[in-house]
Formats: structure tokens, sequence, C-alpha cells
């Protein structure tokens, strides 16, 4: 399909409310280019760690929207312009000018598709929903994912790292529990592993529909996962639903800059004896989780690396 697309040049101080005034002239999705840094939380949702040094915020913010070729632009465009005329006679908006370009024929939601094909992490098969296992590929575990707009295809580093370790630790009804779940590529293999049920939890509300369809893909019992969305570190509630004392596993892929606060936060969700799997860490921080670990008085068992990526396992004793 074509899509017409739209970009509006504005500043960057006020995009928040062009972007609702956009909505309610009938716009839906915005897509922001513009100079401002990343917020803590962008960076932990987006598994950004370090960021590239940017060009300094100039001020000016480029507001993209599309439409199917299909749709009366004109109309809409109409709708547009005098939502911001209306708004102008607020606030300093800047020039609101709007030009139009046509895109490439890309399905983008769903391009980054041809990229990902069946893979082995060791003898576990790793294969998108979308493709067929075929007769050659060795008998093992099999894991069917797609993981939508949540993340977590098993193509990590990070992941595969976690994987290696869960098979290591899980036991016949390990309790399970799943920081930063994502597609619920780890709670699926755990389960698959022989974890008897798992906990994910996750920032992005994306999770709960991956999970559930990449638990359907595998035929594995809806009541065998829960999924909260939410953030278990500052966030009373989700400590609560989570649960004390009760995970015999953690397995938190994040980054090492949200592991820090969460190690002393997860230490109490998890039982005595209870093993904690980090990953997310890029080299050159393994020694600030390592010693967060310490600090929660956890035991580090090992540290285990792919690429320039860490993983660092622990016991609560
Ligand atoms: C690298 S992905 C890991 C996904 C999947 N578990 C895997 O191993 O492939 C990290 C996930 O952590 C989530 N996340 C970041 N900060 C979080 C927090 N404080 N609590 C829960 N989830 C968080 C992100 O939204 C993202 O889905």
């Amino acid at each position: 399909m074509r899509w017409n697309k739209f970009t509006l040049k504005t500043r960057s101080a006020v995009e928040d409310i062009v972007i609702s005034t956009l909505a309610e002239a009938g716009v839906e999705g915005v897509e922001i280019e513009d100079k401002i840094p990343l917020t803590e939380q962008d960076k932990q949702q987006m598994f950004v760690d370090i960021l590239p040094e940017g060009p300094e915020d100039d001020g000016i913010a480029y507001l993209n929207f599309y439409l199917d070729e299909a749709e009366d632009k004109e109309a809409l465009l109409a709708r547009v312009r005098e939502a911001l005329e209306e708004l102008r006679s607020f606030m300093d908006i800047g020039e609101c000018t709007i030009t139009e370009s046509q895109t490439e024929d890309k399905d983008w939601i769903n391009n980054w598709k041809q990229y990902f094909h069946q893979f082995y992490v060791d003898d576990i098969l790793i294969i998108p929903s979308w493709e067929e296992v075929q007769p050659e590929d060795t008998p093992g575990m099999i894991i069917h994912i797609d993981p939508g707009t949540a993340f977590g295809t098993g193509m990590h580093e990070t992941t595969q790292l976690c994987m290696r370790q869960l098979k290591k630790y899980v036991k016949d009804g390990s309790e399970i529990l799943d920081v930063g779940t994502g597609s619920g590529i780890l709670s699926i293999a755990a389960l698959k592993m022989g974890a008897g049920h798992a906990v994910g939890t996750d920032l992005d509300p994306c999770a709960i529909s991956a999970t559930k369809e990449n638990l359907e893909a595998n035929d594995i019992p809806a009541g065998k996962m829960d999924v909260m969305i939410g953030n278990i570190i500052d966030d009373p509630a989700v400590q609560e639903n989570v649960g004390y004392e009760k995970y015999d596993i953690v397995a938190a892929n994040i980054l090492a800059d949200v592991l820090v606060p969460l190690t002393p936060v997860i230490i109490r969700q998890m039982k005595r004896g209870g093993i904690y799997i980090t990953s997310g860490i890029i080299d050159e921080k393994e020694s600030v989780v390592v010693n967060a670990v310490k600090a929660a008085g956890l035991e580090v068992l090992e540290v285990t690396r792919q690429g320039e990526w860490v993983s660092v396992t622990a016991r609560k004793n």
C-alpha cells in the first residue's frame, strides 16, 4: 500500500499540544522527529544503554502523519489547518507549514519479518510463528515466537545468555519471575524446561498481547503465565501483586541502569536459595551490576558473556 506522508514543522516545546490538536482533527498516530534527548524511561523501554552524543536541541520538531492514498486528504488537511489556526491564537506554535510526500510501498510494521528466520540457541530451535518446522529440523525444544511490537525474538545476545542460564537452573515446578518479559520468550523457554508457572512484568503494554499469542503458539495453557504492566522498582501495587518470597528464579534482561535499582527490590520477591539471572549488561557496566548484586546480599555464581554483552547469575542464600 502507498501512503501520503505529511510533515508539519513546529516548535519542540509545544509538540505535545500540537499532537493532541492533530488527534482532535482526526489524525491517527504521529511520528516525532526532534532533537530532544531521550528520557530515562524512553531509554529503558527502547533497550538503549549508551547513546551516541546527539546534536543539540534546536527547538524544532517535525511531526509526520500518514494517510492511505485512498483517504480524502483535502478534508483532513482543512480540519488540521483550521485547528492549528485556533491554537495559534493561544500560543506560539511556530511555522506549522505542512509538506507532502509519498512513501514507498512498504508494510512498515511487518517489514522486519523478512530478516527473522528460524535459528538455534544451542539445541533450542527458535522459529517465527509464521514459519513451519521442517522434518529435517533437529528434534529438541522448539519455541514459536512472534514478538509483534514487543521486544524478544531470541536473536539478541542478551536473550540467549538468559536462556542458557535458565537451562542450567530451571527445575520441575520452578516459579519464575520474568522482569521485562517483552514477547514472553524467557518465560516460555522456562515453562518448556519444566517450570510450573511464570509471572512476567513490563512497562510496555504490548507485552500483554504478545505473551498471550506466544503462549498459544507454543500450546502452553494461559494459566501457566500471568503478565503485569507497571514498574516493579517503585510501584508497591506491582510488588504486592507479584508476591514476596515466592520465586525460585528471577530473570531480568533489562539494562545495567535498571538492574541497579531493581536488585534490592527483587530480592524480597525471591525464595531463599532462589536464583537471579540478569542480562542486558553492556561489558563496560559489568562491575556496576556485580557490585549491586553483592550489595544486595546475593552470592555471585557466574558471569557469562556473548559479544559485548554480559549476564550475571547470583543466589539468595
Ligand atoms: C531487552 S528487553 C527483554 C525482552 C525479553 N525478556 C528478552 O529477553 O528478549 C527489555 C524489556 O524490559 C522492559 N523494561 C524496561 N524497564 C522495565 C522495568 N522497570 N520493569 C519492567 N520492564 C521493564 C522493556 O519494556 C523491554 O520489554
